[in-house]
């Protein structure tokens, strides 16, 4: 059985530190993230502190070609996901960005 988890968002602040304790646990984690709220230096800390190199992919949950073809290309064991939009103030003042942000999977 494949031990490779998905991690959406992982570049992130939560992502990042699960990255961290995926791999000291044996998993092998691929980073989904649009770099919306992040950047690739966080990502090259994140490999530092793993100690490993970690498998990189820059897309967004909206795109669905993209995802299909992550998913036709790994093995996932499991996806963990935090690729989300969850500012507040940001999601009273664009309601139909956060609205669509939420519920691609539905489509
Ligand atoms: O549609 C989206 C929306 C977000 N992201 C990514 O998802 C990650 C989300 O992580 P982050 O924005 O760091 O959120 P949290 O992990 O919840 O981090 C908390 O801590 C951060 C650092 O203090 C703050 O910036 C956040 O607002 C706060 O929620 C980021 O890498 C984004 O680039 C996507 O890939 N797709």
């Amino acid at each position: 059985m494949s031990n490779k988890i998905l991690v959406t968002g992982g570049v992130g602040y939560i992502g990042s530190h699960t990255c961290i304790e995926l791999i000291a646990a044996g998993y092998d984690v691929v980073v989904y993230d649009n770099l919306s709220n992040s950047n690739l230096e966080a990502l090259k800390r994140t490999e530092r502190l793993a100690g490993k190199e970690i498998a990189f992919i820059e897309g967004d949950v909206l795109d669905r070609n993209l995802l299909n073809k992550v998913f036709d290309e790994h093995d996932f064991f499991g996806v963990i996901h935090f690729a989300g939009l969850k500012a507040v103030g940001e999601s009273v003042a664009q309601p139909l960005r956060y609205y669509k942000n939420r519920w691609w999977f539905k489509k």
